[in-house]
Order: structure tokens, then sequence, then C-alpha cells
């Protein structure tokens, strides 16, 4: 499986990354949005240079011009809430894209555990297409895992990439000891080493989601 972590070059991105730690930075909910969103655009130019592309002729005002355009079809998947805004930044490159959402959510117990609810996809079918399947946290890598089972319900897809923002090493190698190695790529921003008690990323950026969209009951 090909593992693309974009953090460890120097780049823009890792600004990106930084502003969506920093707990300074974190009290502007548009800001954390619009970093996420940032990234998620980021990323969709790295994945359109992996696609296919054919050469077509675009007509000018004055003359044909060839154009080496991508020709897969592609399906950007999110995974319910936190995914949202990097589902909006890979949509603003991919603008032609069909898309895909599924509902998977960490549901605590009263011994503090917590099991993976899922309720919801709505998705095209995939058949031969390019999946983006994206969600900023990978932390066990529950989530992703039963959301790539429940996109596998809609066909066979060509390749799905996973898109995380900030992943553990944990859920990293979960990903990788789990999904198919020969048509998946994982794209991570930075992987950070260890999990708390709690499954939160550490360092991480705390919980994406309430950041994003604010604290939730339950
Ligand atoms: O790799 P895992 O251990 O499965 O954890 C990662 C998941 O946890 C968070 O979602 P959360 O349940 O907090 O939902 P939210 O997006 O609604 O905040 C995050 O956005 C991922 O979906
Ligand atoms: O660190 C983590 C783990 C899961 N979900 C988050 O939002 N953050
Ligand atoms: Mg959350």
């Amino acid at each position: 499986m090909v593992i693309h972590t974009l953090g460890e070059n120097n780049s823009l991105f890792n600004r990106f990354i930084a502003e969506i730690r920093d707990v300074n930075v974190q009290n502007d909910p548009l800001r954390f949005r619009r970093n996420l969103e940032r990234v998620g655009e980021i990323y969709a130019y790295e994945i359109s240079k992996t696609l296919d592309f054919a050469d077509q002729s675009v007509e000018t005002p004055l003359g044909t011009a060839i154009a080496s355009l991508p020709k897969d079809e592609v399906v950007v998947a999110s995974i319910l809430r936190a995914g949202l805004p990097l589902h909006n930044g890979l949509l603003n490159y991919f603008d032609r894209s069909e898309n895909a959402f599924i509902s998977a959510y960490r549901k605590h117990t009263e011994d503090g555990k917590f099991k993976i609810n899922f309720e919801y996809i709505s998705s095209p079918s995939i058949d031969g297409k390019v999946v983006i399947l994206a969600d900023p946290m990978l932390a066990t890598g529950s989530s992703m895992e039963l959301a790539y089972k429940a996109m596998l319900t809609k066909g066979t897809p060509k390749h799905v990439h996973i898109v995380s923002v900030i992943a553990s090493q944990e859920g990293v190698d979960f990903i990788k000891n789990n999904l198919p190695a020969e048509n998946t790529t994982i794209w991570n921003g930075v992987v950070d080493a260890e999990l708390n008690t709690k499954s939160y990323i550490v360092p991480g950026c705390g919980d994406a989601g309430d950041l994003a969209f604010g604290a939730k009951l339950g």
C-alpha cells in the first residue's frame, strides 16, 4: 500500500496543519474549517496527479487547443461530521465529482469506552470509479474501516484514496493491515506517535468535529 505523508515535505501545507493544531487559533471555528478546506484543496491537487489522463480538444475563440484532462470518474466521500470541511476542499477542485456521505461516530458508553455507530450512507455507484474517502482524524482507524466497508456495498472501485489530516501511527498501521494493498493509497498530513487512554491523537488537535461545529450531546 502506498502511503504519503505530505507534511514531511516543506510547503505552505505545514502552516495549515500547524494552525489546525494550535489551541490559540482554534478559538476561531471559521479559520479551523477553512484550514481543513485548504488542506482538502491541496490533497485534491496531489491526488489528481495519480489519475489517468487523456487528450481533449478545447475550442478557443481563435483555434483549437489540446488539453490533457483527467478521465477517471471521481467520487468524493467523507465521514460525518468532521469530514465536511475537508470534503468541501476536495470538491472545490474535483468540482465535477460525484459525492458520498457516511455517518460513523463514536458512541460513548458509561464504562468510558466507545463503539463506532453507523447509521447512514448516501452514495452513487462506485463501480470502476476512483473514490476519495476523507476524514480529518485517523485515530484507531475503526471509523475509516467501517466507512470503507460501507462504500464497498455501493460497487467495486478502481482505486480508493484514504485521506486524513492528522493520523496516529496505530491508525495508519490498522488501515495498512485491514484494507487491500493493491488499489488503496493513504494520504496523511502528519502522523503522530500516540493515542491517549480515550483514543485521542496526541498531540493531535483535539476533537475536530467539535472544533469545526461545536460540542454535541452524547
Ligand atoms: O479512527 P477512530 O478511532 O475511529 O476516530 C476517528 C473518528 O473520530 C472522530 O469522529 P467523532 O466520532 O468524534 O464524530 P464527529 O465527527 O461527529 O465529531 C473523527 O472525525 C473520526 O471520524
Ligand atoms: O484525536 C482525535 C480522535 C478522534 N477524533 C478527533 O476528533 N480527534
Ligand atoms: Mg468528534
